[in-house]
């Protein structure tokens, strides 16, 4: 594994796997062609985090309820600027990149049924009421989301929809009174279970995850993917249907994933990659003992990307497992990927509930710390350069591929707040920069969570580096990986080399328990020391 260069997510030649687990392959068929549209008139689907054809609700719903579909996205400059508190780029250059990949094959998925997609640079709430207007649309349809940002555009479009009037059409209307104004209709469609199914409303969500994953398992059932008609045209007339922007038009620079995972954007890659992981290595079976890893492509599913930007759908997931556990083995393993779908679910729940303090610095609990945000520290940790391999390795990883799993995440966050004292916002929204799979409810979930202030019933939840190095990377293949110095260095040293690495910006909070590590006298690091040791409380150890 020390060894691998560049690996390519999914690793299959996605046109193969593709007629493997395609329509005409062994598994269900997700196109009926029994369906009959009953609708008039245009509908239009306003693509946003759903990037798929399969068990898109909004898709089928407009081209059930028409006689022709617009699918639309818009290229919202709102998510090429910063983030909210410390000016980092919304959406660093490998997102942009995943999603340019996204939409270029959804565009080719809905031309092989008929349709396009419209590609619009501009504001949804400029977009989309001028579209409506021009192609006399009776409803736009979209996917729901929870937090503020979000909201905000929707109740922009809805705003702007309300000032749109479509004239009764000559052949169809009897009176002049049939004037319309176009509807904006949301579907429920990010998460395992439907919200409408569950047994309690968003301000009684269970605060702590256990109990909500228990009430959900006993009381909801997960509803069965939404199939397509096999033709979805015909397609409205459209001029022009626009080019995919290239990252130089989103003001970014490309961005080349030389080490590490490069992730393929797209729901074609993010079927390949579910067959390549559950059917074609078979790794399923072992997921719970494999996916604290932090090396390579296969310890876990690698799903998220694909799951946030809505190439994939939960539910279809759901009923690959549950195919897999009949046509081959059930276990704790093959559970255990249902079980960290529904933290996710949790996630997007509780952003409902919790509103903008999710984002808030006291976090849902409102916790009164006082957090450092001393530049030095932030940029060490951010660039990996901490002095500790394990962290700068994470580090590094995360710049370069847009991806870190999920045990280095909850060490980086750890030693970010719990080590260093910064404000963990700050780290938020690094994290927010640069993940392929960045989700708000995700992301500021668990970095609340993390960072105890949050709904963890253990809010002083650290993570000591040499009990983690030890359990996850005890050769140091990991690090070595990443910091390509280290490879030379005899493996029991790697996670402490010493002198043998660059100076460590700050002493753990509960030490290094005898690892190789040599106390840094200088008079630059005894400040840093001390300036750490003021902004970093007092967490107790745990981890
Ligand atoms: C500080 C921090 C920030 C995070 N930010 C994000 C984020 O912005 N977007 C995101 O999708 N995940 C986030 N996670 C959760 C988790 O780290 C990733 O979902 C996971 O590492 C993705 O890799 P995978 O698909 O191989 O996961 P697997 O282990 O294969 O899990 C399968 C799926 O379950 C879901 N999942 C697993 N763990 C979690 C979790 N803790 N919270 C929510 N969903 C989970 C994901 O959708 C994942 O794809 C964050 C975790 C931490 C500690
Ligand atoms: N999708 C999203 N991604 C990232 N951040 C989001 C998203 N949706 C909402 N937010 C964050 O929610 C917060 C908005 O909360 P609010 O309106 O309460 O801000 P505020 O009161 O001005 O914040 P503060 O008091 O911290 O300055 C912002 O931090 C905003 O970035």
């Amino acid at each position: 594994m020390d060894n691998f260069k560049r690996t390519k997510l999914p690793s299959l030649d996605i046109s193969v796997s593709c007629r493997l687990i395609g329509p005409s392959g062994r598994r269900f068929t997700w196109y009926s062609s029994n369906t009959k549209r009953s609708g008039k008139g245009t509908a239009i689907v306003w693509f946003r985090n759903d990037l798929r054809m399969l068990d898109n609700e909004a898709l089928y719903k407009a081209w059930f309820v028409s006689e022709t579909v617009l699918p639309v996205y818009c290229i919202d400059p709102r998510l090429f600027g910063t983030t909210y508190h410390f000016g980092f780029p919304k959406t660093g250059a490998l997102r942009a990149q995943f999603l340019i990949e996204c939409l270029a094959d959804l565009r080719k998925n809905l031309m092989k049924r008929g349709l396009n997609l419209l590609i619009q640079h501009g504001k949804p709430e400029d977009v989309l009421p001028s579209l409506a207007k021009a192609y006399g649309a009776h409803t736009v349809y979209a996917q729901k989301e929870t937090c503020s940002e979000e909201l905000l555009v929707e109740r922009l479009v809805n705003k702007g929809l309300q000032q749109v009037v479509i004239p009764p059409s000559p052949e169809k209307t009897t009176g002049a009174t049939a004037q319309k104004i176009p509807r904006l209709q949301f579907i429920w469609g990010t998460t395992l279970y439907n919200i409408d199914d569950l047994p309690f409303d968003a301000p009684s969500l269970p605060d702590v995850y256990t109990q909500f994953r228990k009430i959900v398992e006993a009381k909801c059932t997960v509803r069965s993917c939404i199939k397509l008609p096999t033709s979805l045209g015909p397609p409205p007339e459209v001029g022009d249907w626009g080019c995919l922007p290239s990252l130089e038009q989103l003001g970014l620079s490309s961005q080349n994933v030389s080490k590490g995972m490069k992730f393929v954007g797209g729901e074609t890659a993010a079927l390949s990659r579910v067959y390549e992981y559950f059917w074609k290595k078979d790794l399923l079976k072992v997921y719970k003992e494999t996916r604290n890893g932090m090396l390579g492509p296969d310890y876990s599913t690698k799903f998220s990307p694909w799951l946030a930007s809505g190439s994939l759908s939960p539910r279809y997931i759901h009923e690959e497992v549950k195919r897999y556990e009949k046509e081959r083995q059930a276990n704790s393993s093959t559970y255990w990927v249902l079980f960290e779908l529904i933290w996710r679910d949790y996630f997007r729940f509780l952003s409902i509930k919790c509103g903008n303090s999710l984002f808030h610095v006291g976090g849902p609990r409102k916790v009164a710390h006082q957090w450092s945000q001393d530049k030095n520290f932030f940029e060490s940790w951010r660039d990996g350069r901490t002095g500790y391999p394990l962290i700068d390795a994470n580090m590094k990883e995360l710049s370069t591929t847009g991806f870190m799993s999920n045990r280095g995440r909850q060490i980086v966050c750890s030693f970010l707040v719990r080590d260093m004292g910064i404000d963990w916002r700050m780290g938020a929204e690094w994290f927010e920069t640069c993940l392929l799979d960045y989700d708000p409810c995700s992301n500021y979930g668990n970095w609340t969570y993390g960072s105890g202030v949050g709904n963890d019933p253990r809010e002083d939840r650290y993570f000591s580096i040499p009990k983690q190095a030890q359990t996850y990377d005890p050769e140091g293949e990991y690090v070595a990986y990443w910091l390509p110095q280290l490879k030379t260095v005899p493996k029991d040293r790697r996670h402490f080399p010493g002198n043998l690495y660059i100076k460590q910006i700050v002493p753990l909070k509960f030490g290094t328990a005898g690892r190789h590590h040599k106390e840094d006298k200088s008079i630059g690091a005894r400040k840093a020391n001390q300036r750490g040791r003021e902004a970093r409380g007092n967490w107790r150890q745990i981890g």
